[in-house]
């Protein structure tokens, strides 16, 4: 039985995917304070949050046995990404189901500090008909300078447009193609800061959206602008934005969200100027419904091996990429496993070589499987994954080179995992043989034809008369069966290998037995 704990405020209609999976027990405790969730969260295979649950590098080391973080929204800067990876944690998201909501709840922001309706609908609630202090200002033919041009801010460009406004939006990530056919103006933000009317804010926050609207950012814009955040608090710097609303080159600010929250002492709360939601972007029911539904079949895929797509610390490959690639991830694993088991020393770059059909693929799943694989082999199969495989990787210092070629060297598809230790050098080369599977077709330049499956014994030895037989006795003493059997050599007399295929698991000391047969180099025992 898997176990998924829900630490947030999730709509349970949404959730029924998981809530209604047999194998599955979802226990929803929202609002549990932090040691209580470090306290129980060993016990869990899935976690669910939205906002409010900080996933902290603390919470995670004590989640020893958690596989999935699901997300029910987009942002996912209140759980440490990079603690996750590195302990093989997959993080997925429900990035599109909030969309539509938020960028609703930014166009109610633009039209409310147009219009001053939360300001003067609070006086006239008190009794005050104040007609005089309350003129607005028409959206039609403004410039609405929208930062980060993804799914919300496309959305509110789009209704914006309707209004007349003229969009002037910067996202470095997104190109004149697509602005063109958002029908947007693309410019720089020094562009937004000294043109626009209005401002709203799009991006995650990042170390690069961190403080985007300062000082600085603030003396650039044109006196009396409007300024929304639905975004993520710290992308406006506050304390800036109280000087700046003091002196008037902010008409209005909207804020749904804020660098600490609940930002309950920030004088912003305070400031006539200032309209504030308390984190509202995503609360609709339409959203919460989406997003759950969302991460609930993410969740359930992700557990049940099936296809995802929107993990964020690893690739997302849709059911027909997968299709495609999935016979090639066993391969892929294997070739790691049986490469690393037959080297010597200490790994310090692995180049991996894609010919073929396979070099068209979407191959990043296929090298996280062959660095799973080798890594296995040292660090233990409970500490490696495909999440944390190319972290593991780069944090022991090792190369890891993808080479795609469309060179087929006589088959469709090839992949050869080429291994360089501190003492030696090796490589094994794998094909899928339509209708026949995977083969291992080639080990150091030698021609094989091996069925990478079940328990293998490899040696390394010189090509000489009777040693072949001395292996069957060894093994045949020791009642071990042998199934298959391949040798090859690259001359007469010369360097020679053997794939035996036994039918069990052969113990060290056996091993050792067949290292000592004369001419024997090395002997390797591998199970796939
Ligand atoms: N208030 C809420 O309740 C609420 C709800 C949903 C989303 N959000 C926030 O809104 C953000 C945007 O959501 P989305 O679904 O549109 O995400 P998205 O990924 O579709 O869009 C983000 C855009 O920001 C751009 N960007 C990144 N760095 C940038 C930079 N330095 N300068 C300019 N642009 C940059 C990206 O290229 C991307 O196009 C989320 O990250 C989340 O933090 C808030
Ligand atoms: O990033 C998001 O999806 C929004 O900020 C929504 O957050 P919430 O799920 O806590 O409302």
């Amino acid at each position: 039985m898997q176990k998924i704990l829900v630490s947030d405020t999730i709509s349970e209609i949404g959730l029924k995917k998981l809530l209604e999976a047999k194998d599955i027990q979802v226990d929803i405790k929202p609002d549990l304070h932090t040691d209580e969730l470090k306290n129980i969260i060993g016990q869990y295979q899935g976690l669910l949050v939205r906002s409010q649950t900080k996933v902290t590098r603390d919470i995670i080391k004590a989640a020893k046995n958690l596989l999935v973080i699901g997300r029910a929204g987009v942002g996912i800067d209140n759980i440490d990404i990079k603690a996750a990876s590195e302990q093989g944690i997959a993080v997925i998201n429900a990035p599109d189901g909030n969309t539509i909501s938020t960028a609703e709840l930014s166009f109610a922001m633009i039209m409310s500090m147009a219009r001053w309706i939360p300001q003067s609908h609070s006086d006239l609630k008190q009794g005050i008909w104040n007609r005089k202090k309350y003129v607005g200002v028409e959206l039609n033919n403004k410039v609405l300078g929208i930062i980060g041009m993804g799914r919300i801010g496309s959305e509110v460009a789009k209704r914006a447009k309707a209004f007349h406004m003229h969009i002037l939006a910067y996202d470095p990530y997104i190109t004149q193609e697509r602005a063109k056919q958002l029908g947007i103006h693309l410019g720089t933000i020094d562009e937004i800061f000294t043109q626009a009317d209005f401002i709203t804010i799009h991006t995650p926050l990042t170390k690069d959206t961190k403080y985007l609207i300062d000082e600085k950012a603030f003396s650039m814009m044109k006196k009396g602008v409007r300024l929304a955040n639905c975004a993520r608090g710290g992308i406006i710097k506050e304390e800036a934005l109280m000087k700046a609303l003091d002196e008037g080159v902010v008409e209005v600010a909207a804020l749904d969200v804020y660098e600490k929250e609940p930002p309950l002492d920030s004088p912003l709360l305070k400031h006539p100027k200032v309209i504030t939601t308390p984190h509202l972007g995503a609360s609709t029911q339409e959203a919460q419904l989406n997003v759950a539904i969302d991460v609930a079949q993410e969740i359930y895929h992700y557990l049940k091996n099936l296809p995802f797509k929107n993990a964020v610390n690893m690739p997302a490959l849709s059911p027909e990429i997968l299709h495609h690639i999935r016979p090639f991830i066993s391969l892929a694993e294997k070739l790691g496993v049986f490469i690393s088991s037959i080297i010597l020393g200490a790994i310090e770059k692995i180049e991996i070589h894609y010919s073929g059909n396979i070099a068209d693929q979407e191959i990043n799943i296929l090298t996280r499987n062959i660095l799973k694989g080798i890594l296995r082999q040292h660090l233990g199969v409970a500490e490696v994954n495909d999440v944390n495989a190319p972290l593991l990787a780069k944090k022991r210092d090792i190369e890891v080179l993808e080479i795609r070629s469309s060179k087929t060297h006589g088959f469709t598809n090839l992949i050869t995992v080429k291994l360089k230790t501190n003492i030696e050098e090796k490589f094994i080369s794998g094909t899928l043989l339509n209708g026949y599977g995977p083969r291992f077709v080639n080990f150091n330049g030698f021609t094989i034809d091996i069925l990478p499956e079940g328990h293998l014994i490899i040696t390394d030895h010189i090509d000489k008369p009777g040693i072949v037989g001395k292996f069957g006795t060894i093994l045949g003493k020791a009642n071990i069966n042998i199934g298959t059997m391949q040798v090859g050599r690259n001359r007469a007399g010369g360097n020679a290998i053997a794939f035996l295929g036994i039918d069990r698991e052969v113990e060290a000391s056996i091993i050792e037995q067949l290292n000592q047969v004369e001419n024997v180099n090395d002997t390797f025992y591998v199970e796939l």
